[in-house]
């Protein structure tokens, strides 16, 4: 049992009601999952309020309550704390109920529209390979060393984040990659964790359903910065508009990468082929299995994270040309007929853009494009016709199809995202309700040398439909449909 003046120290309180010298047992934010002696933090949420559940909490034998307003009876023998910020309140206990495990080993925090879980991912498999034992807290999995966990967000909850810390603690990891969302930052998930080094990938139109506008969408991502300790270290990709203002405020000691402009860390791409791409670092050749000029901004970054956590260069640059891509990240596999696809988990505009004209770009001859891609229902709908309009205009052909529709009627999106193809492209565009469906479409349509990209779910293994979620997955769809073709 952990005593409750302990858990609250650094935390910013308004009013004390009750004894804070009391034995507690876990900190909880689920109503549902209280149990005898536990604290239960009242978050504000989004949709639901947290301080709703503040009886219910202490009928289930909750005896603290953290929360930001009293709105209810006070019940005798039970300790209530008022805080500004319940989320932040939250991460701080979580950081101190776990005894700081991110002040104990260095983590380092990503974050950024598109990168993060490839960025996170492969410095994973870059200091594995270095002979660390690594840890990583990303979109797909948890890794602490080789043990694998299931991943439910991008960054879990500030009580899950130290959990793994500390476990990955006890299992002697060395490092930690972990992946930083707008959202964690904005709820505070990741306050109180001591990170020593911080990644800027980009910044591009995404969660504004969320963020309202992309300008506080942007000054979320920069609060990470902000909030990094002077002793840690600020990388940013200068190439991008954002870049420098990431940093502004930062006290960590800064640093750029950049394949274009001027920066610490800067590469240059010298030959770009379906099978890899050759760099240059600093005058040393080095050739990747990685492909796409984001990608070389993916390993640019991790270079130099390499480099700056202390590793030497050359067995850096020599690790390099061993990385794998990265699950449901450009992830390719040929047919027997020598049609390639590509599983993509690119689920914005500018990622798709970006995967399209990477293609184009690795394209030798009159090979047809052909994209099969959706939207997520309950998400962001402005995205919809821009995507339609990027998958129709790159692609010789583009199937839309259901994404995970979750709750929402799945042609009403489809309809959405027909309303940015323009004129000129219409006869170049399918759609096909069902995913499974538009995956054969693909598939019977591609001829040899052609190149299918299925976009949008990456590694997911599942689809979401009406709140109810099915086994399945890009990659092994697409695998059955070349197998049955072969058959034929
Ligand atoms: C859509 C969204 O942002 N939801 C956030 C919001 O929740 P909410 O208001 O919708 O409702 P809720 O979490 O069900 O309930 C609010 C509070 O009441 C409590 N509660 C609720 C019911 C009950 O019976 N008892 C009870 O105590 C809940 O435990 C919670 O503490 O406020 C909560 C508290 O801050 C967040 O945990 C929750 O994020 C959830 C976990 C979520 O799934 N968020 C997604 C969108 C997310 O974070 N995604 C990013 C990645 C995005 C990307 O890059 O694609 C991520 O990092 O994974
Ligand atoms: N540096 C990059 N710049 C632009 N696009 C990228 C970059 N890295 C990856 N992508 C594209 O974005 C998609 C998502 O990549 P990744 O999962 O690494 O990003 P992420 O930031 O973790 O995204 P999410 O939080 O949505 O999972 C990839 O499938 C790829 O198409």
């Amino acid at each position: 049992m952990k005593n409750l003046k302990d858990i609250l120290y650094k935390v910013s309180i308004n009013q004390v009601f009750g004894s804070t010298d009391v034995a507690i047992n876990q900190l909880v934010f689920d109503s549902r999952k209280v149990k005898k002696n536990d604290v239960f933090i009242a978050q504000k949420g989004v949709n639901v309020d947290g301080h709703l559940y503040v009886d219910k909490a202490i009928s289930l034998g909750a005896t603290v309550i953290i929360c930001e307003k009293i709105s209810f009876d006070k019940q005798e023998g039970i300790t209530y704390i008022r805080v500004n910020d319940s989320n932040a309140a939250l991460a701080i206990m979580a950081a101190n109920f776990y005894d700081n495990p991110s002040a104990k080993f260095p983590v380092v925090g990503v974050t950024g529209t598109n990168g993060k879980t490839t960025i996170a991912s492969l410095l994973y498999q870059l200091f594995n390979k270095a002979g660390y034992k690594v840890g990583l807290l990303s979109t797909v999995k948890i890794l602490v060393d080789e043990t694998e966990y299931k991943a439910t967000h991008t960054t879990p909850d500030s009580i899950t984040i130290n959990h793994y810390l500390d476990l990955m603690l006890e299992e002697g990891v060395e490092y930690c990659f972990m992946e930083v969302s707008s959202h964690g930052i904005h709820q505070k998930r990741t306050e109180g964790l001591t990170f020593t080094g911080g990644i800027f990938t980009n910044l591009s139109h995404d969660h504004l359903d969320y963020h309202k506008t992309f300008s506080e969408y942007r000054d979320v991502k920069k609060e990470f910065f902000d909030n990094l300790p002077k002793s840690a270290f600020a990388l940013t990709n200068i190439d991008d508009k954002n870049g420098n203002y990431m940093l502004q405020n930062t006290q960590a000691k800064k640093y750029s990468y950049a394949l274009k402009t001027v920066a610490d860390f800067k590469a240059k791409i010298l030959e770009k082929q379906i099978s890899g791409t050759l760099i240059s670092i600093d005058g040393i050749e080095v050739w990747t299995k990685l492909i796409g000029v984001f990608n070389i901004y993916n390993l640019t970054a991790i270079i130099a994270t390499a480099e700056l956590l202390g590793l030497e260069k050359f067995e850096i640059l020599r690790i390099v040309s061993e990385l794998e891509s990265v699950s449901g990240r450009f992830q390719y596999t040929i047919s027997d007929d020598g049609v390639t696809a590509i599983v993509d988990y690119a689920h914005t505009p500018d990622a798709l853009k970006n995967v399209l004209e990477t293609i184009n770009d690795i394209r030798t001859g009159n090979e047809q494009v052909i994209t099969v891609v959706g939207c997520g229902g309950d998400r962001d709908k402005t995205k919809r016709p821009k995507m339609a309009h990027i998958a129709s205009h790159l692609s010789n052909q583009a199937i839309f199809t259901s994404d995970n529709p979750r709750t929402e009627e799945p042609q009403s999106i489809l309809d959405e995202m027909e309303l940015g193809v323009s004129p000129e492209n219409y006869k170049k565009t399918l759609t096909v309700l069902d995913r499974r469906q538009a995956i054969k479409t693909a598939c019977k349509l591609a001829v040899n040398g052609d190149i299918i990209l299925i976009a949008g779910k990456g590694h997911e293994s599942y689809q979401e439909i009406n709140g109810v979620r099915s086994h399945f997955n890009d990659l092994e769809e697409v695998s059955n449909c070349f197998n049955q073709l072969k058959n034929k």
